[in-house]
């Protein structure tokens, strides 16, 4: 991975370092190009040696034939350098201009100009796009797309959005040059059409919507490449998201992996969660957080729910501690002793409240005596949630879209007024509600979203779904890299809520247990996964099993 491996910015971002590097670094701007196509070749140049391998036709040279789709602005020129690097790398390469050849402007300009002395073969579409029907798509191997980078707005227009379209049904292979023409860089959200691409070679550093579904998907593998600008240059401009890999980890938040102990350690030392989950339909939730806090490593665990489960309950989890509570028989949680919850909880160093609770008259006041009352880390999921997200809708300071600003209201208080850190912990559909959004809007964004709402609220955000969103009040975001769909399956959440609570139980600060919390569930998952014939049979105790 490249040094600047762990940045994700946006276009606009990507912009602020451009110009300066140009214009304060001095760095010239043809250099920078030139360092992309060189890049963008060496990669697809790479990629076609391995098909190479795999593929069964012969070819005529050891090169493949790329037609290069080059759009008018610098990532055109992007790939015009492409295509002159490919031919030094005995590659056969034919340029296709999406716009008139002479609507290329400055390195752009320059770069047309070079390849045409080089003689290098080109296309064009006609004034309208007319002549794509005469492309014969089988007279190459691959594709180089170069045509919309990141200055391009809204769904890509004609003739791009035909010549996208055929790329995509030519069934060639598809080398993105910085994002995949038709993506949105920042969000991930895809226009009809976008390339979808075998690899994608990110420039200086990866674009946000990389690694954003539905974006990501359509990337397909994702290299970032160096190309000349300082590696800190995101730290000038104030750039805070970041991806959670190893480097994220340990650059940004001090952890190392394999996340070892101290020799002259005790018990004492790893922390005291308290888990109030459980409830008699789904007491399997309860069960499967608190081993998974146990598994995270905290000191002790104590396991409070319905008093009725207890028999039932005995003996499957011997390390746990198990506390009842007087539920008249019932198995169900409802507001009673809530003296006695906030007894319990004085002496814990984090509390986990919400997987498999049911919901009963009366939650959200009773959620609220409790948060007030609990002084330490506390992680909120599930139903809990839900709780929060009508306490939200009743003090009605909805509905809150991305880059509006928040209304002032009790809700905004709530949370931020606690003594402790909070960490919530929703999926799309639970964030959709607490943020008065749809499920749609909240994908739509999910970074942004995440960081709003974290800032508004002052409580770590956990989105999570495939590529988890980890946002922090002070504007940093994390984009986790592990986890496979396997994960997607009953209880996976409930592990997870267990393992943050479990490493705030052992002293770490909230943005760091709820991004080694995601990182390693999602690690844990994918060795459970690896250990199967398929990740479809992966169930959440396995992940538990593989912490
Ligand atoms: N970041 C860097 O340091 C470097 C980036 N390089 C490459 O440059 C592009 C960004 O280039 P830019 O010229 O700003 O924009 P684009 O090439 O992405 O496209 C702009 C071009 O396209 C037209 N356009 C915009 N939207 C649409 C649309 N929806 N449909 C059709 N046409 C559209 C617009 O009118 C412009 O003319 C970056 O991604 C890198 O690949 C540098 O080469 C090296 C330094
Ligand atoms: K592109």
């Amino acid at each position: 991975m490249a040094a600047n491996g762990h940045y994700l910015v946006t276009a606009q971002e990507m912009r602020e370092m451009d110009r300066h590097a140009i214009e304060e670094t001095g760095f010239p701007a043809m250099v920078l190009m030139e360092n992309a196509g060189r890049a963008i070749a060496e990669e697809a140049a790479k990629l076609a040696g391995e098909w190479n391998k795999t593929s069964t036709t012969d070819r005529k040279t050891n090169g493949f034939r790329w037609l290069i789709l080059a759009g008018k602005g610098n990532n055109g020129g992007d790939g015009l350098v492409c295509a002159r690097h490919l031919t030094d790398l005995g590659h056969e390469a034919a340029i296709l201009y999406a716009a008139h050849p002479d609507s290329l402007q400055a390195e752009a300009a320059q770069q047309r100009d070079i390849v045409r002395k080089l003689g290098l073969a080109e296309l064009t579409l006609g004034t309208n796009g007319q002549d794509l029907q005469k492309i014969d798509w089988n007279q190459w191997d691959g594709i180089i797309d170069a045509l919309l980078g990141t200055g391009s707005s809204g769904k890509p227009r004609e003739p791009y959005a035909s010549l996208i379209r055929a790329a995509n049904e030519s069934g060639l292979p598809i080398v993105s040059a910085d994002i995949p023409s038709g993506l949105d860089a920042d969000t991930g959200s895809v226009s009809e059409p976008c390339i979808r691409a075998a690899l994608t070679v990110a420039l200086a550093f990866c674009k946000r919507g990389l690694m954003q579904y539905p974006g990501a998907a359509s990337a397909g593998k994702v290299v970032v490449r160096a190309i000349g600008m300082a590696a800190d240059s995101p730290n000038l401009i104030g750039v805070n998201t970041y991806l959670l890999n190893k480097m994220g980890l340990s650059r940004r938040l001090g952890l190392e992996i394999p996340f070892n102990r101290e020799q002259d350690t005790h018990k004492g030392t790893y922390g005291h969660t308290l888990i109030m989950a459980g409830s008699a339909q789904m007491s399997g939730a309860g069960l499967l957080c608190t081993r998974a806090a146990l598994r995270g490593g905290s000191g002790l665990v104590t396991w409070m729910l319905p008093g009725q489960l207890i028999p039932m309950l005995t003996g499957l989890q011997p390390e746990a501690i198990l506390r009842g509570l007087d539920d008249g028989g019932s198995g169900q949680w409802s507001s009673v002793q809530t003296a006695e919850l906030l007894q319990t909880a004085k002496n814990k160093q984090a509390v986990v409240i919400g997987p498999g609770f049911g919901r009963w008259d009366g939650d959200v006041s009773w959620l609220r005596e409790l948060l007030e009352g609990i002084g330490a880390p506390v992680v909120l999921d599930a139903d809990a949630l839900n709780m929060w997200a009508d306490y939200i809708k009743e003090t009605a300071v909805i509905p809150r879209r991305a880059g509006a600003e928040p209304e002032k209201g009790d809700a905004v208080r709530y949370l931020a007024g606690r003594k402790g850190l909070t960490i919530i912990t929703p999926h799309p559909a639970e964030m959709a509600r607490l943020c008065g959004l749809n499920t749609a809007e909240v994908q739509g964004d999910r970074i942004g979203i995440s960081r709003q709402f974290s800032r508004e609220q002052q409580v770590i955000v956990v989105l999570k779904g495939a590529r988890t969103v980890i946002a922090a009040p002070d504007g940093d975001v994390y984009v986790n890299t592990t986890g496979n769909p396997g994960m997607a399956t009953g209880g996976s959440g409930d592990v997870l809520a267990g393992i943050i609570g479990s490493l705030l139980a052992q002293g770490l600060e909230g943005i760091q247990a709820a991004a080694l919390g995601v990182y390693s569930h999602g690690l844990a998952g994918d060795r459970a996964a690896a250990a199967r014939p398929s990740n479809a049979s992966l169930i959440a105790g396995d992940i538990i099993e593989a912490l």
